[in-house]
């Protein structure tokens, strides 16, 4: 019998959630909104199931309150059947978790303890992991993290330019996104494997963004460092920036770490440039020069890192365009693709207008693709894995 595997996916504000039966995906959906107006939306694919409907105030005062009203739905379509498993996104690893494990009370405490690392992302996580171990106490939990996939990447990339006690202590760049970029990766393999050889970044643009320079499936270098705030900059968070400024405004303008804090990964990025909006979507529609100069600022750091990729890669054969700002606005490609002939690549307009996979001309030297990423089927892949390892182990 195929497995039964729940992905959740838990961020600030929502909850993802793929039900799985072996690999095929039999209900998909997410609580959004949480904390301001909860929002439930799901639709099976094997049954007509479907939810499409407010939280009240109760059922979405908490990830594990919201997680509750979910799981009638989930009852209903198992027909009986139980979850066998739970697989989580889990941001943050650090230096200990270089692949997915099964969850203990005491990876738990390790982890928790990584929650100051990633403030938008780790406290959710893990209230979705104590949700899930309370609404299927029988079904394996599993943790799969973004930094994984980074870990094995050159040591020049692994560091700051710090003293060395830092470094030992885990003051590192540790990379996001993982799960992203091994999913593409996997991908590249199967449908493209002459790419797949070849030297790869990977743009990673959500309302989370990095870049990844990518060889054989391993991390060579990423945009992102020992937090998610480096790098890109995101719908909120910052980006690169001169440390000198954090200082600054510490010192000479006295501000509060937590205030600090907040201006960095909530306040900045395309809102904090646009004073408009954290997405896209709406940042593309808007006729104020405000928002134009946001989408130049987030376009200019990417021809950046796509530069520097390049040379540290030796070259270039492939760019794959991800997530959602990668996946659907056209605009943003055509603008990172813009005057790039110099590096041999060239994108065709009426293929990137139809978001095809391949959206470079015929005669660019470097292939550009758009490919939609699937954190939950990697997170999937790897729970099914150690379900299947803890079975022949007992
Ligand atoms: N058609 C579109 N045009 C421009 N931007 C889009 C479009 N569709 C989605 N986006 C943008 O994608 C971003 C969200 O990406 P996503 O990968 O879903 O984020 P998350 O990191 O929350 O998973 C938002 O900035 C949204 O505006
Ligand atoms: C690590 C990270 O930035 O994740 P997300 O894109 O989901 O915010
Ligand atoms: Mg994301």
């Amino acid at each position: 019998m195929d497995p039964v595997i729940l992905v959740l996916n838990s961020g600030s504000s929502s909850i993802k959630f793929t039900l799985y039966s072996g690999d095929t995906v039999q209900l998909k959906g997410q609580i959004s909104g949480l904390g301001a107006q909860p929002h439930i939306s799901l639709a099976s694919r094997v049954s007509d199931t479907r939810v499409d409907r407010q939280l009240s105030a109760d059922e979405g005062r908490s990830h594990g309150a919201s997680l509750a009203a979910l799981l009638p739905v989930l009852e209903q379509e198992l027909g009986g059947r139980s979850v066998d498993a739970v697989g989580h996104r889990v941001v943050h690893g650090g230096v200990t978790h270089t692949e997915p494990v099964r969850l203990t009370a005491e990876i738990l405490e390790d982890l928790k303890a990584l929650e100051p690392l990633a403030p938008l992302h780790q406290p959710h996580n893990l209230a979705g992991i104590t949700a899930a171990r309370e609404a299927f106490p029988e079904a394996m939990q599993v943790a799969c993290f973004d930094t994984a996939f980074h870990r094995s990447h050159p040591w020049v990339n692994d560091t700051f330019a710090l003293p060395r006690p830092l470094y030992d202590e885990g003051v590192r760049r540790y990379g996001f996104h993982g799960l992203s970029y091994e999913y593409i990766c996997s991908y590249l393999k199967q449908a493209h494997p002459e790419l797949y050889k070849g030297r790869l970044v990977v743009a990673h643009l959500g309302n989370g963004a990095s870049m990844c320079a990518i060889r054989e499936g391993q991390s060579i270098g990423s945009t992102m460092g020992f937090t998610a705030l480096d790098g890109l900059p995101m719908g909120t968070r910052c980006g690169q920036l001169d440390p000198g400024v954090v200082l600054y405004l510490l010192t000479t303008k006295g501000m509060s770490p937590d205030a600090v804090s907040d201006l960095l990964y909530k306040q900045s990025g395309l809102k904090g440039l646009s004073g408009i909006s954290q997405d896209m979507r709406t940042l593309t529609q808007s006729d104020d020069p405000k928002a134009a100069e946001a989408i130049d600022y987030f376009v200019f750091r990417i021809r950046r890192e796509l530069g520097g990729m390049a040379a540290v890669l030796s070259g270039l054969d492939t760019v794959v365009f991800t997530g959602g700002i990668g996946e659907n606005a056209v605009l943003v490609r055509e603008k990172v693709c813009a005057g790039q002939e110099w590096l041999g690549l060239e994108i065709d307009p009426v293929r990137n207008e139809a978001g095809a996979e391949m959206i470079s001309t015929d005669t660019s030297s470097i292939n550009v693709l758009v490919i939609p990423t699937d954190e939950e089927a990697m997170i999937r892949r790897h729970t099914e894995r150690l379900l299947g390892s803890a079975a022949a182990g007992a």
